[in-house]
């Protein structure tokens, strides 16, 4: 295949930079405690200093895969797919995930919606970032928002977040990972005085899973 060959294919969503595909339990937010099956895409230029995967950023790193490949080892393991990265709405999505609900297995999405659209989705979590905010359509399709908590600004923004989102839309705190001894305090008293909002914590790390 030629560059520009791959480069059309990478376009259309055919092939998409897999960083890695690992059969776990869903650790964080609505889902938390279902066994599914992540697939990581590679490539985000969001930049969160915080970032837990800071190896999934450059896109070129990660091998480009044919989505039907993806999609058939996904469907071995499990019939929750949860499709993360890296930022996957930096790629086109609809190919991957008519493949998946072909098979009759359930999309599930992690993205800070800061890029179009795509895809079909079951489930749509929005983790919105400061550095790249989402997208109106975004928010619109946000089926659960989950805003982490580095700082005391993050109360603020999680506020300013949570007023874009549908009614039925389902809202979560997540302290970040290296300050859950200090927010994990505030975020309890916080949501104890607004209880619209619920606590996500990365289970998936106190069990030492992937
Ligand atoms: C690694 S991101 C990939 C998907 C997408 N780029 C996003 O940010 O939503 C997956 C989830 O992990 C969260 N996350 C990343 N680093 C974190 C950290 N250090 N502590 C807590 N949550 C973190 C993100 O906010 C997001 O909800
Ligand atoms: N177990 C587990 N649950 C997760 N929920 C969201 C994750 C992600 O990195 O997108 C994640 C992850 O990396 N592992
Ligand atoms: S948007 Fe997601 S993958 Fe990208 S830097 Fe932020 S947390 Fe990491
Ligand atoms: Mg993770």
């Amino acid at each position: 295949m030629t560059r520009r060959e791959r480069q059309a294919l990478i376009d259309k969503g055919e092939l998409l930079p897999l960083m890695e595909a690992f059969y776990t339990i869903q650790g964080e937010g609505y889902h938390k405690g279902t066994a599914a099956y992540f697939v990581r895409i590679g490539g985000c230029d969001v930049g969160c200093h915080w970032c837990d995967v800071k190896e999934s950023w450059l896109p070129e790193l990660h091998p480009p895969t044919k989505v039907d490949k993806i999609s058939n080892d996904a469907a071995q393991y499990s019939d929750t797919i949860v499709v993360t990265g890296g930022e996957p709405l930096m790629w086109n999505m609809k190919p991957l995930t008519d493949l998946l609900k072909e098979k009759g297995l359930k999309t599930h999405i992690e993205t800070s919606g800061a890029y179009n659209l795509s895809g079909e989705w079951d489930w749509f979590c929005l983790s919105p970032k400061k550095n790249k905010l989402p997208t109106n359509e975004a928010f619109k399709a946000a089926h659960e928002l989950k805003c982490i908590v580095y700082n005391n600004d993050d109360f603020k923004f999680a506020e300013e977040q949570a007023a874009k989102v549908n009614e039925d839309c389902i809202l979560y705190l997540q302290p970040e990972w290296s300050k859950r001894d200090k927010m994990m305090p505030k975020i309890v008293d916080y949501v104890m005085a607004n209880p619209k909002w619920k606590v996500s914590l990365q289970t998936h790390k106190y069990l030492n899973i992937p």
